[in-house]
């Protein structure tokens, strides 16, 4: 839609040009509807009065840092508002009380150095520059005073920095909230691990972006009535089970795949594994590698992360066993059986799969090939064993292989919501009226996000601060 503002000859204005967005120009002529515009490249383009927008030419140099005390709140003004800003490294910008974050691409150390955060800490809101941990620190501050739980909201498309920044508001609180370590293992640091192991099971490699969580998350972080943390939990929902067997060039599957394929070889050899190209739902892609990503290194910090989190050792190893027995169950091949439309392992390799998938899932190999090569319908009055062709039982185990794919990242969850939650009964003690928590919702479609708050908090009484995130 056009502005109101009155365009004549002489004009500064932004006019609409496909291959960059906006141009700025001057109006050097008007017939009727349409103006035509100088624009700064030399060019003349001609486009209708309605719609242009008027440009500021008293705008300040480095932009403003609240979209709100810009003279024309219009999207070319935001927009170069914003990208005025983000050329001085300034990625931060305020609408009000909601928070635009431009995703910077690179490391910007000094932004999140625990001086920063000292800065931060308790200063009014807008006293000092944009930043997420002003937001994080009001969300606190209100839940403290207030006596409230408190929401944050973070939104933006895929690779806009959803989870960074998630990460970014969880080391400030983790900051604020802090205990002094017990035992070794502090809450806030199993708060801040429980990251990077959800992410090895619940992340991929995409088209747009290297980490992309394939899940939507909810994460809670409870403090007590002094405001230190006393727990946490991780909700997730969604995953996206069909990556699990089916991957399309340049994009990879789940990390924990390629972390497991490039564990120590004791490890390798136990559960029977080779190079990622060896297997079928990870070779369906060419892309095994992450630039600047070492996956043995990776693998190494996830198991580390897994120990401070309290997943046990025989824990960790079921968890690896079923993501190794995976690989192996993509590996089964079908051949015709003698019976019509039935289906027998195809040859000796696929036995081998099989059979290390059963042996790792410590199940009958006889049984798991039933559940591949059958199916079983439950009527009232039998039970129907049918065989399936080779096409139908490739389309089972690939069933099967989603199903306790998406059911161990559950379980995961489950697990080390309850680790935290252990932690919040044993060494806290904390009456549960006297616990608050801040949460984040994070999410790609804002209005799912908003509609999320209302139905875990119906009554209303958590106040929401958004961080929506723009990808330059
Ligand atoms: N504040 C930041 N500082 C430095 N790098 C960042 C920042 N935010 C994002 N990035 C970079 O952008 C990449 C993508 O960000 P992130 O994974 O947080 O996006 P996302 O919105 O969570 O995406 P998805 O919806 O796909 O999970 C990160 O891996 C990181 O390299």
């Amino acid at each position: 839609m056009g502005t109101k503002v009155n365009i004549i000859v002489g004009s500064h204005v932004w006019a609409e040009e496909p291959d960059v967005a906006w141009v700025d120009g001057e109006v050097v002529k008007i017939n009727g509807e349409e103006a035509e515009i100088q624009v700064a490249n030399g060019k003349k383009i001609v486009q209708k009065l309605s719609k242009l927008y008027p440009k500021d030419m008293e705008a300040a140099a480095g932009g403003v840092d609240d979209m709100t005390k810009l003279s024309y709140l219009h999207e070319p003004g935001v927009l170069q508002n914003l990208a005025t800003r983000y050329e001085l490294n300034e990625i931060y910008t305020y609408t009000g009380n909601i928070l635009i974050a431009v995703n910077p691409f690179q490391r910007l150390q000094h932004l999140y150095d625990s001086h920063m955060m000292q800065q931060y800490k308790g200063a009014p809101f807008g006293e000092l520059s944009p930043h997420v941990f002003a937001v994080a620190d009001v969300a606190y501050r209100a839940m403290i005073h207030e006596g409230r739980s408190n929401s944050i909201l973070v939104s933006g498309e895929s690779g806009a920095g959803k989870t960074e920044t998630t990460k970014m508001l969880m080391q400030y609180l983790a900051y604020l909230g802090g205990r002094a370590a017990t035992e070794g293992r502090t809450v806030e640091q199993q708060v801040l691990e429980s990251n990077p192991v959800l992410e090895a099971f619940g992340n991929a490699k995409t088209v747009r972006n290297n980490n992309s969580s394939r899940f939507g998350k909810f994460v809670e972080i409870q403090f007590d009535k002094h405001g230190r943390i006393s727990g946490a939990a991780v909700r997730t929902y969604l995953l996206e089970r069909s990556r699990v067997c089916q991957i399309s060039d340049p994009e990879r599957n789940y990390h924990c795949f390629y972390l497991l394929c490039a564990a120590p070889q004791e490890e390798l050899d136990k559960y029977k594994l080779e190079h990622p190209r060896t297997y079928h739902y990870l070779n369906k892609s060419n892309c095994y590698d992450l630039v600047g990503v070492s996956d043995a290194r990776e693998y190494l910090a996830t198991r580390r992360a897994m120990d401070i989190v309290g997943i046990s050792t025989q824990e960790q190893d079921a968890i690896f066993r079923v993501v190794a027995a995976i690989l192996h169950i993509g590996n089964i091949e079908f051949a015709k059986g003698k019976e019509a439309d039935s289906s027998v392992l195809k040859d000796d390799k696929s036995k081998f799969h099989l059979e290390t998938a059963a042996e790792l899932l410590m199940c009958d190999p006889g049984a798991l090939t039933d559940a591949l090569c059958k199916r079983v319908m439950v009527t009232p009055e039998e039970v129907i064993k049918r065989s399936l062709d080779p096409y139908s039982a490739t389309i089972s185990r690939d069933g099967f292989a989603k199903t306790i794919y998406s059911r161990l990242f559950d379980w995961y969850r489950i697990v080390s919501f309850c680790s935290l939650l252990h932690i919040y009964v044993t060494s806290v003690q904390i009456p549960l009226q006297h616990r608050r928590k801040i949460a984040f919702i994070v999410s790609t479609h804002h209005y799912i996000a908003g509609l999320l708050i209302k139905l875990i908090v119906p009554s209303g009484k958590m106040l929401t601060l958004n961080v929506l995130l723009v990808s330059w």
